[in-house]
């Protein structure tokens, strides 16, 4: 059984998280119930932090909000020195309800607004990523008609394909996302910008996809983004002052992922940068990256409770439990594999086999399928491992199911940070039909 971060067993048998008992959580706070443990984030973060100071490379390293997005987890990466990654209008206000520092927060997304881009130029944030043509003029105009300048990033696609699963690579050609740097399109963005009176252009941006474990596919993405660097330099006398390497540094959800720990990613970028700007006697640009899944998933655990039992003799046995695919999707949309435990059994033997299903109405929603669990019966607390990254963000109400409650846990203390939603949120937004005479619209 892999346990993580703070995680260990009290003499009760039951699973502590952050010091908590998991147990006495999900009898607290009710299921499902999404736990996390602080001071494994924090330890991230630090550690990502440490790698580039001790290669005494400048740098910044943006939470990738996307991940896991709420007021409270933008306050600890704001206690952390972290920079923040948006990508909608509805995480910058998350930010600004946080109190996030302006200047920290990175704007990405492929398909900015123009009220979301005037958003982030009211709130004066740190940088926005260009990702296309048109965002382009957009920002032009605003920066124009308000003459105010803003600090600007441009996202490049290196060719990169990183083996991962096919819906979260991004890096490579044929991708929704940015400027190509092959073919011309990364070189016509820059000149649109260059010398614009209030556009300053940091430099670029890339990210190759999610959950990646060679380190390759970083190493080639830096050396391609440096190699355009140089380019620029000789063609336009222009020195990125910043290179944008992206996330997507694999966590272990199984014994079958191998990831290396985080910051030797980072140390594969630190080495091609210092290697290639001594090379070309380029000045060392600041570096920044935006993990998101590394932060934060391995912190997560989800609580169910149990409930039915079917057995389908000779092929298997449900286990049914009080959530599913609306709060966890992952494992519908890309397979993706997790573990789970008997949360109040952590000492008894794991011996029964079973697949672990969710409540909605869909054959499909499976959470786990042909896991161990002990001796699972009605009631049984069931926890999900490494549930912290693109859960809850891309948690939904199908089946109207409300979402579930979020607890922060650290040093034994724990915290409610998002409620559990109620029928009552769940309705907040219908409006019910107006009566007319005739009973039809009109
Ligand atoms: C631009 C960008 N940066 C950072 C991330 C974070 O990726 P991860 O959560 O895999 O670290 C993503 C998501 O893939 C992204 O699209
Ligand atoms: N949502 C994906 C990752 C997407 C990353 C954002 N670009 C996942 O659950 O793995």
């Amino acid at each position: 059984m892999h346990l993580y971060g703070t995680q260990s067993v009290n003499n009760l048998g039951h699973l502590t998280i952050g010091g908590v008992d998991a147990v006495e959580l999900a009898t607290t706070y009710g299921t499902p119930l999404l736990v996390y443990d602080i001071a494994l984030f924090r330890q991230r973060a630090k550690a990502f932090k440490e790698t580039f100071k001790q290669a005494g490379i400048k740098a910044q390293v943006a939470y990738a909000s996307k991940a896991f997005s709420s007021i409270a987890i933008y306050e600890v990466a704001k206690q952390m020195n972290l920079s923040l990654d948006v990508v909608s209008g509805g995480e910058l206000y998350t930010a600004v309800m946080a109190d996030f520092p302006r200047e920290k927060i990175h704007f990405h997304g492929n398909n900015k607004s123009f009220e979301e881009l005037q958003y982030a130029f009211d709130e004066k944030i740190g940088c926005i990523v260009i990702d296309n043509f048109l965002e382009i003029e957009l920002i032009k105009e605003i920066s124009e008609a308000r003459q105010q300048s803003m600090n600007v990033l441009l996202r490049v696609t290196p060719g990169v394909n990183a083996s991962t699963h096919d819906y979260i690579t991004t890096g490579q050609e044929d991708s929704k996302f940015g400027f190509d740097l092959k073919n011309g399109q990364a070189d016509d963005a820059f000149l649109k910008l260059f010398n614009h009176p209030y556009i300053t252009v940091l430099g670029m941006h890339c990210h190759i996809g999610s959950q990646i474990f060679e380190t390759a596919a970083f190493r080639l993405a830096a050396e391609a983004l440096m190699e355009k660097m140089v380019e620029w330099r000789k063609k336009f006398k222009f020195v990125c002052p910043v290179l944008n390497l992206g996330g997507g540094f694999g966590i272990r959800y199984t014994s079958e992922d191998k990831p290396l720990p985080p910051s030797d990613y980072v140390q594969e970028m630190e080495n091609v940068v210092l290697s290639m700007t001594r090379e070309h006697n380029y000045p060392l640009p600041e570096i920044w990256i935006e993990p998101g899944r590394s932060l934060v998933g391995d912190a997560g655990t989800t609580l169910y409770k149990t409930g039915s039992t079917k057995t389908v003799p000779g092929t298997r046995t449900y286990v049914a439990v009080d959530g599913g695919m609306s709060d966890n999707i992952r494992p519908a949309l890309y397979g993706a594999k997790y573990t789970a435990v008997s949360a109040g059994k952590m000492m008894d033997p794991h011996l029964d086999k079973v697949t672990i299903a969710g409540k909605c109405c869909e054959s499909g929603d499976k959470l786990i399928e042909d896991t161990y669990l002990a001796e699972p019966v009605e009631g049984d607390i069931v926890a999900v491992f490494c549930t912290g990254a693109y859960t809850y963000s891309m948690a939904s109400n199908y089946n109207r199911l409300p979402k579930p409650a979020i607890v922060f846990c650290e040093d034994g203390e724990h915290q409610l940070i998002v409620r559990r939603e109620t029928y009552e949120d769940i309705i907040k937004l219908d409006i019910p039909l107006q009566k007319t005479d005739s009973g039809k619209l009109s």
